[in-house]
Formats: structure tokens, sequence, C-alpha cells
């Protein structure tokens, strides 16, 4: 569902060069649910946003469902960590998730409906009339992941989108991401750089090296499906696997000389 093949992304002006991302290659299939994490600054959002056709890379090349990405691609919502920022403050809840779908030619009644199933989906069946600024942040995220939802997306891009929230939140929001994706069965991919994350949610992890960035390794996560706060992250094969992954992060750190 998700080819990159040899992607290579350098700013540049200002008389500054910024390699952000050297080599990645890497493929998500469809319905995986794959978590990308990497040392701060080692391109993350740069990998996702060619993939969601939003920057152009300098070479290589990046496909959504068999087709070369040249601009935002059909099927594919991002979820972004700002949600104070990806909601229009002036459209009620429901409005703004209906937004997407006038776009999109969906008629009255079926905008309706599906906006009514994306908020139950996400738990907040009675805010449709609010404005988002009358939200707690939390739920206000949940919002930006039901208008997501609504778009019915077959890829579902998510760039640390629980980064500013409390870790209360954070651990129901957690539980909300896999319940949406098992329940849509889209394809997930899901950067941060919260390695405990990672694995707790994650079929796989991707970990990029950092700057010149490559791919370092593609894990496997062979924890049950069923995940649960307490009881997986308490589960040996859970304390493993992370500290496999911060073990390959602090060797990627030493190797460029950053400090942890
Ligand atoms: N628009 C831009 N112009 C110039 N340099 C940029 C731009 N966007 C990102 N960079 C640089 O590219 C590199 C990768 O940035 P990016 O935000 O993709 O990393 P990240 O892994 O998501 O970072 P973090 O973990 O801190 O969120 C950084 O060195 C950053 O300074």
């Amino acid at each position: 569902m998700l080819e990159i093949r040899s992607l290579r992304k350098t700013y540049g002006g200002h008389g500054r060069e910024v390699e952000a991302l050297r080599d990645i290659t890497m493929t998500v299939e469809a319905g995986q649910f794959v978590c990308i994490v990497g040392p701060s600054g080692c391109g993350k959002t740069t990998l996702l946003r060619c993939l969601g056709g939003l920057l152009n890379p300098t070479s290589g090349e990046v496909r959504v469902g068999g087709k070369p990405v040249n601009g935002p691609p059909d099927g594919l919502a991002i979820v972004f960590q700002d949600y104070g920022r990806s909601l229009f403050p002036w459209l009620r809840v429901a409005e703004n998730i209906e937004l997407p779908l006038k776009s999109k030619g969906i008629g009255r009644s079926e905008r309706r409906r599906i906006v009514t199933e994306s908020l139950s989906a996400v738990g907040l069946g009675d805010v449709g009339k609010a404005y988002p600024w009358q939200l707690s942040g939390g739920m206000q995220q949940r919002v930006a992941i039901a208008r997501a939802i609504a778009f019915q997306p077959r890829v579902m891009l998510m760039d640390e989108p629980f980064a500013a929230v409390d870790a209360q939140t954070r651990a129901d929001l957690e539980d909300l991401v896999r319940r949406v994706w098992k329940q849509f069965g889209m394809t997930m991919l899901f950067v941060t750089h919260d390695i405990d994350e990672s694995v707790y949610l994650g079929e796989r992890v991707t970990v990029l090296s950092a700057s010149p960035t490559k791919v370092l390794e593609n894990l496997d996560i062979d924890l049950p499906a069923d995940r649960d706060q307490l009881k997986t992250r308490s589960d040996p094969r859970f304390v493993e696997l992370r500290s496999h992954v911060y073990a390959q992060i602090q060797e990627a750190k030493k190797a460029t000389g950053r400090k942890p």
C-alpha cells in the first residue's frame, strides 16, 4: 500500500542545506499498523509529509496504492500533533467533520450520518454542536481523529498526535487508535518519539537512524493483538522489545556524536 524507495530529502535556502532524509526504503502492506520512531530531528515529519504529498522528495519515489505521489493522494488522511491549528475554531465540531465530506460531493443526509458515526467511534457522541475551543485538548484530538475517520481513508498518517496531551489522556487515545484501526481496517503509519508508545501500538516498528537518516531496523511486534495498558506494558516481551528499540536509538545517536 505504501512504498518508499531511496527517498532523499534536502531542504535548501538561506545558504544552509539540511539533509533531512538520506536514503529511506520501506513498504507498508495494506491494513498494517506501522510505527516510526527515531531520534529527534531525524526527519520523521519530513517522511510523512512526502507520503502525504505535502512535500516533494529531492530524489527517490513514493507510491500510495501503487500510484506515484505528486500531491495529496486520494483516500489518505493525516492527523497532526497540533490539533489547536487543525480544527477551524469558527465551525462547530460537526461542521469541522463535515467540511471535507462536502468537497467529496457527499449529500447532506449521508454527511450527517457519517458525522454521527465517526463521533461515536471516538466516544464523543454528544459534542457535535460545540465549538472546538469549548473542548479539552484530548477531546479536540478525538475530533481530529473523527474527521479523519469520516473521510473513510484507506491510509491514515499520524504525526505525533498525542505529544501535547497529558499521560492519562494519551493512554486513552492510544487505545482509541488501536480500536479505530481494527474497526475500519485502514493502513496506519504512526510517527512518535515515544519508544513505549511505538511498541504498544504497532504491529511493526520501523527505527530510523539519526541524520543522515536511513532505516535502521524493521522490527515485528509479536505481542498479542489485544493490547491492554497494564497487561501489555508489563509483559516481559514488551519490556524486551522496548529495550531493544531504546538501545538501537541510543546507538544511532552515539554514531553521530549526538547527546541523548
Ligand atoms: N522547512 C524546512 N526548512 C529547512 N529545514 C527543515 C525544514 N523542515 C525540517 N527541516 C530540518 O530537517 C530535519 C528533519 O526535521 P523533521 O521535522 O522532519 O524531523 P523530526 O524527526 O520530525 O523531528 P522531531 O522528532 O524533533 O519532531 C531537521 O534538521 C530540521 O531542522
